[in-house]
């Protein structure tokens, strides 16, 4: 194969996603002596420009876990990259619940896009929801463990391994449905129609609607007038802490979360 330039492409609301891909993508070009490209994908603008790719790219392409999926709003979006034979590697990132079949959801988007997929990994962040829930993460060890799937594509691509079927990563295909939280009586949570709140504490700065990667908050009075996704960027990325949601069922869920998977969950990689 040959390779001329490798490229690290995510949607990362609160950063998490963007450590994961921007770590091993660039290891990876250090290692084999290649240019390489950040493409952030976060902001909805960029999405509205075409992508494509050509043989010579490795392209690592990264989106957080939402609901064990690929988040379902990128789905229109993600169909349009033009892969161009490149080589494709799929990342996600998880809150250390699980990452489901968000990997291969992922691979399988970027097989139809027409890149050769040759490994794929997942990767623990904290979780979007929580300060609480794997905070910290990436930590040291997630990092090594970064590098170490680094290392094993370059070896991979210096053995002369050639692409001949999809690369294997862990999953269900037949894809399964996404993840539904439930109360304690077992009865699902919906908080698609959730939105967050404005405190008094909210200087005007406009950050919040900046860093929406839905576009759904008003510059003018800061309120989310659109879909919101409840990735957090506004609420974490405040400087005044001014969002925040007070849904019962949103709180439900994150304090349930924040309660079940305090154990550590580690990163997995496939090459
Ligand atoms: C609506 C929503 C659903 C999520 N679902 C899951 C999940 O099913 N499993 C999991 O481990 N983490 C889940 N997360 C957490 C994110 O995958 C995780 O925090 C990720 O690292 C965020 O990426 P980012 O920092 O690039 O925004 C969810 C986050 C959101 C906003």
């Amino acid at each position: 194969m040959e390779l001329k330039k490798v490229w690290a492409m995510y949607f990362s609301p609160t950063g998490g996603t963007e450590k994961a891909v921007t770590t091993t993508a660039k290891a990876v070009a250090e290692q084999l002596g290649l240019p390489y490209e950040v493409y952030d994908f976060t902001l909805p603008q960029v999405r509205e420009k075409e992508k494509a790719f050509a043989q010579t790219d490795l392209v690592f392409l990264g989106t957080p876990v939402i609901a064990g999926r690929v988040p379902n709003v990128l789905l229109p979006y993600l169909k349009t990259i033009v892969g161009g034979g490149a080589y494709g590697v799929p990342v996600v990132s998880f809150g250390n619940r699980n990452f489901d079949d968000a990997l291969i959801e992922l691979r399988n988007i970027m097989e139809e896009d027409g890149f050769r997929t040759m490994a794929g990994g997942a990767f623990v962040s904290e979780h979007s929801f929580s300060r609480k829930l794997s905070a910290g993460r990436p930590d040291a060890a997630d990092y090594e463990k970064m590098h170490a799937f680094a290392d094993a594509i370059v070896k991979k691509i210096q053995s002369g391994w050639e692409y001949t079927a999809p690369a294997y990563v862990k999953g269900e295909d037949p894809i399964r449905p996404y993840f539904t939280p439930r109360d304690r009586y077992g009865n699902p949570i919906d908080i698609r129609k959730v939105k967050p709140k404005t405190s008094d504490a909210c200087c005007g700065c406009g950050l919040c609607a900046q860093v929406c990667p839905m576009g759904s908050i008003d510059p003018t009075d800061f309120e989310c007038k659109r879909i919101c996704i409840k990735c957090c960027a506004c609420i974490k990325k405040c400087p005044t802490g001014a969002k925040y949601f007070d849904d019962p069922g949103y709180i439900y869920h994150k304090e349930e979360l924040e309660e079940m998977y305090e154990g550590r969950s580690e990163p997995e990689f496939f090459v």
